[in-house]
């Protein structure tokens, strides 16, 4: 049976380097995964990825850059998460619905209810089955970033210390409010250790 899980987190706790190993790991097992990412993931997502994350700092206010967002969901569902469900897959999403709560919602003011409002209209509300939220301390995460990113952060990812700490914030919340869905995993030390963590957040839903 294909499974939806979604990697979430804040910028530079390991989501991308993580979901490369989880699909490894899940491939190893005999599991037919699927790896994709937000925004992106299908043609048209992967376009408006390009709006929103090139350009200046002001070039969207929070609405449009949330219903952009909300677009490229929609887009990325059904072109790409759907069928790859339909075919039986485990389809591993680098980010989903609470990347839009934790930054449009949590960090730049919108309400978390009007985030949800998208969802629904956009992509009819859909889940993950689960959604791994990667955590580090602040420090450690934007030190990660800072020696990958080099300076040349994208147009959300070079917000300021304080916009990151409620992104956080609103992520933790999240998990707090929906333990069925959400698991909190320790990302630091190394990474195959956090593997391994991961794998054992996926332990009830393997085959
Ligand atoms: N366990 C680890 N220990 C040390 N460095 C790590 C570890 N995991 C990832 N890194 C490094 O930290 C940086 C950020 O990792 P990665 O790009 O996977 O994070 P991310 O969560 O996808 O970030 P973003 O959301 O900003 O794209 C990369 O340079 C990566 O090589
Ligand atoms: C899905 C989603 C993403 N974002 C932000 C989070 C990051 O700053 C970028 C994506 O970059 P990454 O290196 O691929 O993680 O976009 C957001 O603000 N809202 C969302 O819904």
């Amino acid at each position: 049976m294909g499974r939806f899980i979604s990697l979430e987190g804040g910028e530079g706790v390991g989501k991308s380097t993580q979901i490369a190993a989880l699909a490894e790991a899940l491939r190893a097992r005999g599991v037919d995964v699927l790896v994709t990412r937000e925004p992106g993931g299908s043609e048209g997502a992967e376009a408006i990825r390009r709006l929103l994350l090139e350009g200046d700092a002001g070039r969207w206010g929070p609405r449009a850059e949330a219903l952009l967002f909300a677009a490229a969901r929609s887009d990325h569902l059904e072109k790409t998460i759907l069928p790859a469900l339909a075919d039986g897959k485990w389809v591993l999403s680098d980010r989903f619905i609470d990347s839009s709560r934790a930054y449009q919602a949590g960090a730049s003011g919108l309400a978390d209810a009007d985030i949800l409002t998208l969802h629904r209209i956009g992509s009819a509300g859909r889940l993950p089955d689960r959604t791994l939220l990667l955590t580090l301390p602040e420090a450690v995460a934007a030190e990660r970033a800072a020696a990958r990113d080099r300076g040349g952060a994208d147009r959300i990812g070079g917000r300021d210390a304080i916009y990151h700490a409620r992104v956080a914030q609103a992520f933790a919340h999240h998990a707090d409010e929906d333990p069925h869905r959400f698991r909190v995993v320790d990302a630091s030390g190394i990474a195959d250790h956090v593997t391994i963590r991961l794998l054992d957040a996926l332990a009830d839903l393997l085959p």
